[in-house]
C-alpha cells in the first residue's frame, strides 16, 4: 500500500470553495470500461500492490516549464489544494495525476505533442481501488458542493450502464523502424566509452527508440491490464493530456514515494535476460552478482541516492543489494529509505533524484549533454518522472522506462542501458532489446 489509511480529511470548507471534491463508495467498477467510457486527459496508475487510480476530463490542470518546473508545480498545487472543499475518506481525496519531461528544456513535438516540460491534471472523475473497496471522486471548480453532489450520482448511474466489449486484443505490429543501428550505436557507445577513459565521464545511460506501426488502433487500457498480468511487481501508468497521445508503461523502478517524512526509492541498475530453465536463469543471476563490472556500475547510483538524499536526512538506510526477476529481465536492485529532517514535498525530492544516474549518469550535467548530443531522438517523458501527489504532498513517482507513447495507430518504444569504462557495444545493444520486450510483446498478437 502506497498510503495507510489516515482519519484526518484533506480539509472542509462549508461553501464557494475553488475546488469541491465529493466521493461515494461503490460495489466496484473496471478502470477499462471506466476509461472507455471518459474523455481526455485521462489518466491511470497502479503501483504493485496498490491504489489503483484511473481518471477521466479535468477539475484543475497545472503546467510548467524551463528551470524552475517542480517548483511551481508545486506552487501552483498549493494555492488549489488550499482551496479544497472534500468531506470523503482519505483513500478516496482527490489527487493530481502527471509527470515531467526527461529534459527541462522540452519542446512538445510529435510524437510527443501534448507533452509539457511538466504537466499535471486532477481528474473530474477519479476511480480509486484499494483493500478491496472501489472509490468515485468528482471534483470541480468555482462550484457549489450540491452541484458536484448531483454531478457525482449522475455519473454514478452511468458506471452501473458502463460500456460492454472493451476487452480488445493486442493490436499487432506491421512495421518497426529503430532510432538507431547496430552500427550507430556501437560508434556512440565506443564514443561514450572514449569519454569515461578520458575521465570526463563516469557513466551516461544511452537509451534508443523503436517507431512501430500497429495493425489496428491500440487500446491502451486493455494493454495495461495484460501487462498487470505479466508484470505484476510493476508500476503501471497511462498519462494522455491529449486525444493526440497517450505515454505508457510497466516500469519496475521508483523514483519517490513520500509518505508523511518517510522517502522509499531504487537503485535498479544492471540487467541481464531471463533463462529458460531454471539453472540458465540462475547462472545467468550469479553472471549480474558477480559482474565487477556491474556491481561499479550499479554502485555508482547507489552513491548517488544517498548523497542526494543526506543532506535533508537524518539517516539514509541501504538495503542489502538483491536480484529482481521480471518476466523477461533480471536487474540488481537496492531499496533505499531515508527519514526527512523536516517534512517536504514529495516533488522536492522527485526533483532532488531526477534524473538519478540510472537514466542519466556521472557527473549529471556532462552526462546530460552527452545524451543530448548521442541520441537522434526526443526521450520526451521517457525516463522521466510519472506519478502523483496530493494535497499534504505526499505522493510516488516511478521512472517512466519499460514505456511507449501511442496515438492509436503507431507507438514509439523507448529502452536504455548505462555504459561504463567496460562497456562492450554488442552486450549493450542485446540488453536494450530485452527492455523493448514488455511493451513490444503487448502490442504484437
Ligand atoms: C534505461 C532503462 O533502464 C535502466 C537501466 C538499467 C541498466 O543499465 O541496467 C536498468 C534499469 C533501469 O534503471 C530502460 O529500461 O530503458
Amino acid at each position: 500500500m502506497e498510503s495507510p489509511p489516515r482519519d484526518g480529511q484533506v480539509s472542509a470548507e462549508p461553501t464557494g470553495s475553488a475546488l469541491v471534491s465529493r466521493a461515494c463508495e461503490l460495489s466496484d467498477c473496471d478502470p477499462r470500461p471506466f476509461l472507455a467510457g471518459r474523455d481526455a486527459p485521462r489518466t491511470y496508475w497502479t503501483s504493485p500492490y496498490g491504489p489503483e487510480f484511473a481518471g477521466g476530463g479535468t477539475a484543475a490542470r497545472v503546467t510548467a516549464s524551463g528551470t524552475d518546473r517542480f517548483e511551481e508545480v508545486r506552487e501552483d498545487a498549493d494555492d488549489l489544494f488550499a482551496e479544497l472543499d472534500y468531506n470523503g475518506p482519505d483513500r478516496a481525496r482527490p489527487r493530481l495525476f502527471g509527470g515531467f519531461s526527461f529534459h527541462e528544456d522540452h519542446d512538445p513535438s510529435p510524437p510527443w505533442q501534448g507533452f509539457g516540460a511538466a504537466e499535471f491534471v486532477l481528474p473530474r472523475t477519479q476511480l480509486t481501488r484499494a483493500n478491496g473497496e472501489t472509490w468515485l471522486t468528482v471534483s470541480d471548480r468555482d462550484t457549489t458542493p450540491e452541484a458536484v453532489e448531483r454531478e457525482l450520482a449522475e455519473v454514478r448511474e452511468t458506471l452501473t450502464d458502463a460500456p460492454e466489449g472493451t476487452n480488445s486484443d493486442p493490436p499487432g505490429v506491421v512495421a518497426a523502424e529503430p532510432t538507431t543501428t547496430r552500427e550507430e550505436w556501437a560508434a556512440q557507445v565506443s564514443a561514450a566509452v572514449s569519454r569515461i577513459e578520458a575521465g570526463d565521464l563516469r557513466k551516461v545511460t544511452l537509451a534508443q527508440a523503436l517507431a512501430v506501426e500497429l495493425a489496428d488502433e491500440v487500446s491502451v487500457p486493455a494493454a495495461l491490464a495484460r501487462l498487470g498480468e505479466s508484470y505484476p511487481d510493476c508500476f503501471r501508468f497511462c498519462f494522455e493530456p491529449t486525444t493526440e497521445g497517450a505515454f505508457f508503461g510497466a516500469t519496475p523502478e521508483r523514483l519517490a514515494t513520500l509518505r508523511g517524512r518517510t522517502v522509499e526509492t531504487d537503485a535498479l541498475a544492471g540487467s541481464v535476460g531471463r533463462g529458460d530453465t531454471p539453472e540458465e536463469d540462475a547462472e545467468l543471476e550469479a553472471s549480474i552478482e558477480n559482474s565487477e563490472k556491474m556491481a561499479h556500475e550499479h554502485g555508482l547510483v547507489v552513491e548517488t541516492i544517498r548523497d542526494q538524499l543526506s543532506p535533508v536526512s537524518g539517516e539514509v538506510r541501504v538495503a542489502d543489494r538483491r536480484v529482481r526477476k521480471l518476466a523477461t529481465i533480471q536487474h540488481l536492485w537496492t531499496p533505499i529509505e531515508a527519514d526527512l529532517t523536516d517534512s517536504d514535498h514529495v516533488l522536492s525530492i522527485v526533483e532532488a533524484l531526477h534524473p538519478t544516474p540510472a537514466v542519466g549518469g556521472l557527473p549529471p550535467a556532462k552526462a546530460l549533454t552527452t545524451i543530448r548530443e548521442t541520441e537522434t531522438f526526443d526521450r520526451g517523458w521517457y525516463a522521466a518522472p510519472v506519478g502523483w501527489f496530493d494535497a499534504e504532498g505526499d505522493g510516488t513517482f516511478a521512472v517512466g522506462i519499460r514505456s511507449a507513447v501511442t496515438d492509436g495507430d503507431s507507438a514509439t518504444l523507448f529502452a536504455g542501458n548505462g555504459i561504463v569504462g567496460d562497456s562492450d557495444p554488442d552486450e549493450e545493444y542485446e540488453e536494450v532489446q530485452l527492455k523493448y520486450r514488455p511493451i513490444l510483446d503487448e502490442l504484437e498478437r
